[in-house]
């Protein structure tokens, strides 16, 4: 994704939801797109799938998949593209799934849209694909209904249906939120192993700083629909160059060494897209914001990888902070 920048008439102007947001996802990778509600995560993610249908939507910039210019796509084609190549999931399966099939007949159906097999080969791969994604007894899940299936194994149906026609980019939007932590690790544990067993790419979409220290190997921050820093995961905890990524980390409690009374917060919450300082986006709630954040900050080299912020380009880190371990609580 290149500078891509999603506007939309807000108030009789127009107004950026994203913007200029770009990222590289590699074969076989996992990378995190992290941000607080209403940073622009999903639709982020809708702008891969072609799903942004808002009228008077302006989007600009370039979405290229396997060297293939995406926007501008006549629907049609994304429709092949969908489920074949990109396949998505979401927060709650209740929603993709109609109530009133069984799994098993969606999943099949969804296998069948794509490729010509009768409807016993289908269901072989239905089976085996929920079987895969460690659905106990797979056969007799597969011949119940959405509503008779817990959480999890709801959440794992979905990505069996989402991996059936052998996509080779899963974007899962929040797929952990509703389940218990339990679940949740075994779901990331599902999602990891997509890499090894599928050869997929993962774009994992989450509000929970836990969840990409656990998942990914590459983790965006996103602030007010734009990039504020973009890295190696691991590097993105030891040395955040924003001070929106430090103190997102800061809000997550210590696993050793003693807990603060209160954890740090964020004061003030994000501006509203169509009323964002037309300096660095953060700078009213930044503890290190200084005359330079009038100018908004292009991402540059610096912090975990590349970021929107002068403070590492001027060569002034931020100080080291304190707890560097990750209890898995949200941001
Ligand atoms: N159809 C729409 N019409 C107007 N504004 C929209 C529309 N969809 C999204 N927005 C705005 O775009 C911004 C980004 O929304 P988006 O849903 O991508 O955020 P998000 O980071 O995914 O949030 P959440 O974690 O709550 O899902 C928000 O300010 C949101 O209000």
């Amino acid at each position: 994704m290149r500078d891509l920048t999603i506007a939309l008439p807000v108030g009789g102007r127009m107004v950026n939801l994203i913007e200029s947001v770009t990222f590289a996802l590699g074969a076989r990778e996992i990378m995190g797109i992290v941000g607080e509600s209403g940073s622009g995560k999903s639709l982020t993610a809708l702008a891969i799938m072609g799903l942004i249908d808002v009228p008077g939507a302006r989007i600009a910039g370039s979405v290229r998949y396997r060297g293939r210019e995406l926007a501008g796509l006549p629907q049609r084609a994304f429709r092949a593209l969908r489920g074949r190549e990109i396949a998505m999931v979401f927060q709650d399966p209740m929603t993709a799934f109609t109530p009133v099939y069984t799994i098993g007949w969606q999943i099949d159906e969804q296998i069948r849209a794509h490729r010509r097999v009768g409807r016993a080969e289908a269901r072989a791969r239905t089976v085996r694909l929920l079987g895969d994604m460690g659905v106990p007894d797979p056969e007799r899940v597969a011949g119940r209904y959405p509503h008779q299936l817990s959480g999890g194994l709801r959440q794992r149906a979905m990505i069996a249906m989402a991996l059936s026609c052998d996509p080779s980019l899963l974007i899962a939007d929040e797929p952990t939120t509703a389940l218990d932590v339990t679940v949740q690790a075994q779901i990331l544990d599902l999602l990891r192993g997509l890499r090894r067993d599928f050869g997929s790419s993962v774009l994992l979409i989450t509000h929970d700083m836990g969840v990409v220290a656990e998942t990914c190997d590459r983790t965006m921050v996103l602030y007010s629909g734009m990039v504020a820093e973009h890295g190696p995961t691991a590097a993105l905890f030891v040395q955040p160059g924003h001070p929106y990524s430090a103190a997102l980390l800061d809000s997550i409690p210590p696993l050793h060494g003693p807990r603060p009374a209160r954890l740090p917060a964020i004061p003030g919450s994000p501006p509203a897209p169509a009323d964002r300082p037309a300096g660095c986006a953060f700078a009213p709630r930044c503890a290190h914001a200084h005359p330079a954040c009038a100018v908004r900050p292009a991402l540059m080299a610096g912090g975990a990888g590349e970021v929107a912020c002068v403070l590492p380009a001027e060569g002034r880190p931020l100080p080291p902070r304190g707890g560097s371990a990750v209890a898995g609580g949200g941001a």
